[in-house]
């Protein structure tokens, strides 16, 4: 069952093609991370799912339905915008109590609902306090709890975590990751940041001039890389790094071998791996090594190059 159907979809802004035919599939639960380049259609995306703007061509479903189709579905999505504001003089309770206000949480329920949703975000102790005097962090966990505060089946975030400092952005990601781990909430969100894709979602979708270019699970696309394995061996006083070099060099999969000081450096094809680390720890005498993949950023590079440069 899907939570969002998205199918060729096209958007233009005058002589701008934002979204060039764009099909993307969410199924109930999932957490999806978009990455992109800037201008990618990332946040226009977003405006079709909760309905602020209509698609010139294809379709688009949120929950089984249109989202410009009326407020019920609206109530179940709950959007954080890039540039999410709050008015100063509130404080984060009365911010949360207006957004519980405005998407038809109950009068009787709204105060524990904003409660609970506080404590979720980590801003019990200063949800009194006016939000002009929040950091950062604390005004993008607010920006979290107004989309949670009517209880979501769809969460779409955009950027979360822009501008944030790490320990902003670990804050914010284990809230978001103990929401994305409750049963049924279906989470999307974009990010520049591909090491926070890694950590919290299962699948994500490149986009790029308005399409998605690679969709797929996490570890798939980091293996559809073009880059190679670094491992980094340090010889003990029995190795000799330079005569390992020589010899790996002909091994299937081996792209360069060098010494550097007491280390032996070998690039290696993802593929071949394995059976390059082995021929390495039956070179001589290793005494450690380390081995850096090539990570989601290097798939990110290689699509988007597939793909050419956004005209
Ligand atoms: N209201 C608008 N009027 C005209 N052009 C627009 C409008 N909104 C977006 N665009 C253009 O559409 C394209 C897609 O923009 P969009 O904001 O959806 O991309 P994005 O992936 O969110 O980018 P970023 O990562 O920089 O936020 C860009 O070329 C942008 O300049």
């Amino acid at each position: 069952m899907y939570a969002i159907e998205v199918e060729n979809a096209r958007k233009e802004y005058g002589a701008v093609t934002a979204l060039d035919g764009l099909s993307l599939r969410v199924e109930r639960g999932e957490t999806v991370g978009l990455l992109g380049t800037n201008g990618a259609g990332k946040t226009t995306l977003f405006e079709l799912l909760v309905g602020l703007r209509s698609p010139d061509a294809g379709s688009v479903a949120v929950l089984d339905r249109d989202p410009t189709d009326g407020v019920a579905t609206r109530r179940r999505v709950g959007y954080l915008p890039e540039h999410a504001g709050f008015p100063d003089e509130l404080t984060g309770r009365e911010v949360l109590r207006f957004h519980a206000r405005m998407r038809g949480v109950d009068a009787e329920r709204r105060d524990h609902r904003v409660a609970r949703v506080l404590e979720t975000v980590g801003l019990t102790d200063a949800a009194d306090r006016r939000v002009e005097g929040y950091s950062n962090g604390m005004a993008r966990r607010l920006g979290l709890g107004t989309v949670l505060v009517a209880d979501p089946a769809v969460l779409l975030l955009d950027e979360p975590t822009a501008g944030l400092d790490p320990y902003g952005v670990e804050a914010f990601h284990d809230v978001l990751g103990a929401v994305a781990s409750a049963a049924d909430v279906t989470v999307v969100f974009s990010s520049h940041v591909l090491g926070e894709v890694e950590a919290l979602c299962d699948r994500a979708a490149v986009v790029h001039g308005g399409r998605v270019v690679t969709d797929g699970d996490v570890d798939a696309l980091r293996r559809q890389t073009e880059e190679n394995v670094t491992v980094r061996a340090t010889m003990g006083s029995d190795g000799d790094a330079d005569s390992a070099a020589e010899r790996l060099r002909s091994r299937d999969g081996v792209e360069r071998a060098t010494e550097d000081g007491a280390e032996l450096v070998v690039e290696c094809t993802p593929t071949r791996a394995f059976a390059v680390l082995e021929a390495i720890r039956e070179s001589g005498d290793v005494e450690r090594f380390t081995v850096r993949e090539p990570g989601l950023e290097s798939a990110f590079r290689t699509a988007v190059a597939d793909r050419g440069e956004r005209a």
